[in-house]
């Protein structure tokens, strides 16, 4: 089956913001991704704050271009296409949920004229063709008609989210990438913003790439986990057992320390801070603070090796013993 979109070794890095203007260090946001997201299904990626997640979701969206690799989309490469091409692609075959609907939004304009905006700029069917669109939208994702000529600062933080879901549904797309969609919302909301999804998704058919640093709402919504760490994915996991089928020592690090788990386990503490992304570790970038690393860890970065379950791959030199309990890690390794 061909991928929705498919991302082969993508390699972005930034000018840092600091350091004055003619001293600029590199920030190696991603480095090396690979990754194949198939119709229908759900993707989550989790890791520590400034891992790379957001440079992934962007990357997967035609919003960043990375300096080398390539992005594809059903079969076809994005960046080669003519600038126009692929404005028509990307903006017909996805759609981006932001965190913060306050600034997602053009406060200016009215519901109506944001959800009919992509439909405009598409030049999908007349005018009141279009209008019906913007009507059918905002009943897709439970808005209320009233609220057509509402400005965003007249709405909740929940109905806001609603019109940004809606407005990346507007053109029908094959991927929706959902960035952190509910972290800037009230808790009370954020169940409700997660159920649409999660009853979109399956109306619609839709591939789903959902960042979250909540990791509990992560398993709960997706087919595969992703785990990254220091701009690169270091362990993809079918996600119904990912608390102890997790072969990456980070991946279980990260795991035990998630608040709510149904079997809850010892955090595994780690030792250190995230390395700086402007300077990352030789070899494997968690090696610093990773109970099990050695020699062999900071001279290599292992390529990804193939779980005994299938669609479960991990780059480790020296992965957790497949079905060890994380409460026995926790009590044991570090
Ligand atoms: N435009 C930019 N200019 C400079 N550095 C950037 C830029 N965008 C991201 N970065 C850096 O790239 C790295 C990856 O950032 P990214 O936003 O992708 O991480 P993240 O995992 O989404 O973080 P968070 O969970 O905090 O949103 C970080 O070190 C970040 O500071």
């Amino acid at each position: 089956m061909t991928a929705v979109v498919e991302v082969r070794d993508a390699h972005v890095v930034h000018r840092a913001r600091t350091g004055g203007l003619f001293r600029r260090d590199r920030v190696y946001a991603l480095t090396g991704a690979d990754l194949s997201v198939a119709p229908g299904e759900t993707v989550g990626v989790v890791g520590e704050s400034g891992c790379g997640k957001s440079t992934l979701a962007k990357v997967l969206v035609g919003i960043e271009r990375p300096v080398t690799g390539t992005v594809s989309f059903g079969g076809r490469e994005l960046w080669a296409m003519p600038a126009a091409e692929r404005r028509a692609t990307v903006g017909a075959g996805t759609g981006m949920i932001f965190q913060d609907p306050s600034t997602a939004l053009n406060r200016r304009l009215t519901v109506r004229r944001i959800l009919r905006d992509p439909l405009d700029v598409h030049r999908r069917g007349t005018r009141a063709e279009r209008e019906d669109r913007v009507r059918e939208l905002m009943s897709l994702v439970g808005l209320p008609r009233a609220l057509a000529d509402a400005l965003p600062g007249q709405l909740s933080g929940g109905q806001r989210q609603r019109v940004a879901i809606a407005r990346a549904l507007a053109l029908d797309p094959a991927l929706v990438v959902a960035d952190e969609p509910t972290s800037a919302l009230d808790v009370s909301v954020r169940a409700q913003i997660l159920n649409l999804l999660l009853d979109l998704r399956e109306r619609l058919g839709l591939a789903l790439v959902f960042v979250s640093h909540d990791i509990q709402t992560v398993r709960r919504m997706s087919d595969r986990v992703i785990t990254m760490y220091l701009g690169r994915i270091v362990e993809e996991t079918p996600a119904g057992r990912v608390t102890d089928a997790a072969r990456h020592p980070y991946t279980r690090a990260l795991f035990s320390a998630t608040p709510g788990l149904l079997d809850p386990v010892e955090p595994i503490p780690l030792s250190g801070p995230v390395p700086s992304a402007t300077r990352p570790p030789s070899g494997c970038p968690f090696r610093t603070r990773c109970w099990k690393a050695d020699a062999v860890c900071a001279a290599s970065m292992p390529d990804f090796s193939a779980a005994s379950r299938p669609g479960h791959r991990f780059r480790c030199h020296h992965p957790v013993q497949e079905d060890t309990p994380t409460r026995d890690l926790a009590r044991q390794e570090p």
